[in-house]
């Protein structure tokens, strides 16, 4: 079996592994249950730089070599697809693409020379041997190094601890046990303390992948046509009358833009914003918008479970309040978030139990996981793509927008070992927010995790994650912990400025309205007056506008991408500079 790359492996082109893993992904979707595609395409995703992604479909592999080894709930469809991939020559095509990939793991030390006995019996033992011994050693290697390769550290340690309790002579995992252990040495000694008497749970676990359109990612719409543009406008027009999402331009931020003070003259980029369609007064609401992605990380039932209104502001409280009558467990503040919740998302999630206990540093991405669950669950009840979602779809997700073509660097060359194909990350991930929570929700919700790849897997996770990082607004408790999120598709096309000409509310709906006066700050031009004038462009805010310059660029460098450079901020910089 050959141990070593092969050169055609080493030079295929960005195109031609895209031709690839587009093809397996294809034949995962027809053959949901066969480990050795789901490993094969597990190989295309780390060849094009997708480690992440790669951890995905490796760890499905591992949960179906269990369940042909033991009898779980898919036993049966996974017998069956290992007993076809056994008599076809898929086994040792994955046995020829292993060793490029994951350099230690090959089949020559298996006893897997996998060639049908021509019996449905005979193949059953054979099959049940070659998925324990061989496709789950497979699984485990990809899935630790996929750990690694993400930054998940806390994981990778988990996993090659399982891993050695199964091959425990194997060096391959001795050797990424030692790297993990490293690893979290430099981790720990670089902030100054000692790896030794750290615990388990101060393991990191959080790394950065990717964040980008995918190429086969073919729900995205282009923003800027006029289909697009119509539609959202015609959502638009039933929140807020006068207003009107367009195209505009806007600066590159990065968190140097600040460094010298001044606007850099070429770093432009088209997106959308939110425009007056007439002359609109002081003091004007302008647009009220309720969303249904929304999500409560603590005390759900204080909360409305459809719009996130806490309950004790509900006028006449207790007599308005609706409970499920099903579970029991989520509560409504009025009939028309119990039929909205009803008719779009609950009964997908009626009786699942979502558990609330996070750590308080964990608590800002469990609202994105809890996001992600609520979108799963209106695609779910609404029987679309969870990217086809009103909500979701033209929604900012802050990509690279890099050609890709050009950008990737072959991870199988001299000199070139970026797990990412030296292509910047900048979505955060872990394995339980982007892979396990998913999935596990998915399975309580009775959905077949392995037969719904086209809408639930993980790229289309890391999609949903990369726009509602972009565009949610979050509220904290009274301890400062964030403890109410939620997604208003039109509101979130709003830019924002340190000088806003809007001031908005967010209570169960999002209020917008023209400001009665401007921000105060000495460099503005004393003509401008508050209102908006037909054509003028919304300013929103991301931060507290009250606060000094440094601190709002602190605020505001999260949802912006880089420092605030609106003519506030730079003004009074350059004044704190003099
Ligand atoms: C919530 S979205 C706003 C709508 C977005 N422009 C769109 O096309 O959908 C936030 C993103 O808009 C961009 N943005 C908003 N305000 C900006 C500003 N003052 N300067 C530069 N970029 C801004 C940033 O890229 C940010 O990540």
């Amino acid at each position: 079996m050959a141990s070593s790359k092969t050169t055609s492996q080493v030079t295929a082109t960005w195109k031609d592994r895209l031709v690839k893993l587009q093809e397996l992904q294809e034949s995962v979707i027809n053959r949901p249950y066969s480990i050795v595609q789901r490993l094969r395409l597990a190989l295309a995703y780390r060849s094009l730089g997708y480690p992440d992604l790669a951890l995905g479909d490796a760890y499905k592999a591992l949960l179906l070599a269990d369940e042909v080894a033991d009898e779980g709930e898919f036993h049966e469809q996974a017998l069956r697809a290992a007993k076809e991939d056994i008599t076809s020559d898929l086994h040792s095509q994955l046995a020829s693409e292993l060793p490029y990939i994951v350099p230690g793991v090959d089949h020559t030390t298996c006893t897997c020379t996998a060639e049908s006995t021509g019996s449905d019996e005979g193949d059953e033992p054979m099959a049940v041997t070659i998925a324990r011994n061989c496709w789950s050693k497979t699984a485990y290697a990809i899935v630790v190094q996929s750990l690694i390769d993400c930054g998940c550290l806390r994981s990778a340690f988990d996993y090659i601890t399982r891993a050695l309790q199964a091959f425990p002579s194997n060096r391959h995992f001795k050797a990424l046990r030692e790297t993990i252990l490293q690893k979290l040495r430099s981790h720990f000694s670089s902030k100054g303390d000692n790896f030794d008497a750290a615990d388990v749970e101060e393991y990191p676990d959080m790394g950065l992948v990717r964040r980008e359109k995918y190429p086969w990612n073919n729900y995205e719409p282009d923003r800027f046509s006029e289909e697009s543009l119509r539609i959202m406008n015609e959502e638009m027009a039933l929140v807020a009358p006068k207003l009107e999402i367009k195209k505009t331009t806007l600066l590159i931020l990065s968190p140097d833009t600040a460094a010298s003070n001044k606007l850099p003259t070429s770093r432009y980029v088209d997106q959308l914003g939110i425009f007056a369609k007439e002359d609109i007064p002081p003091g004007e609401v302008i647009l009220e918008e309720k969303s249904l992605l929304t999500a409560v990380a603590r005390l759900r039932d204080s909360f409305c479970d459809a719009c996130s209104i806490p309950l004790s502001k509900v006028d006449g409280s207790a007599e308005s309040i609706i409970a499920c009558d099903e579970c029991e467990d989520a509560y409504f503040c009025s009939s028309e978030c119990y039929e909205l919740a009803q008719d779009n998302y609950h009964p997908a999630l009626c009786g699942v139990n979502i558990d609330q206990k996070v750590s308080a540093s964990e608590s800002s991405d469990f609202l994105y996981s809890l996001l992600l669950i609520r979108a799963l669950a209106l695609a779910e009840v609404q029987n679309i793509h969870p990217l086809e979602l009103k909500e979701v779809r033209f929604i900012w997700g802050d990509y690279h927008g890099l050609d890709l073509e050009e950008k990737w660097k072959n991870n199988g060359e001299k000199n070139t070992t970026d797990p990412f194909s030296g292509v910047p990350q900048t979505l955060p991930f872990s394995f339980k927010d982007n892979i396990l929570t998913p999935l596990n929700i998915l399975e309580r919700m009775d959905i077949n995790i392995y037969e719904h790849e086209d809408r639930y897997d993980t790229w289309v996770f890391n999609t949903l994650y990369a726009k509602f990082r972009g565009t949610a607004s979050a509220r904290q408790g009274l301890d400062r912990r964030p403890e109410v999120s939620a997604v208003h598709p039109m509101w979130c096309m709003g830019n924002h400025s340190c000088d806003p000409n809007v001031a908005w509310e967010w209570e169960g709906s999002i209020r917008f309205w023209t400001r009665e006066e401007l921000v105060p700050w000495e460099g503005r031009d004393p003509d401008e007056k508050p209102g908006l004038r037909r054509g003028e462009e919304l300013r929103s805010h991301y931060c507290d506008v009250s606060l000094p310059v440094k601190e709002r660029r602190e605020w505001a460098v999260g949802a912006l991408g880089g420092d605030c450079m609106c003519p506030r901020c730079v003004w009074e910089a350059a004044q704190e500079n003099t």
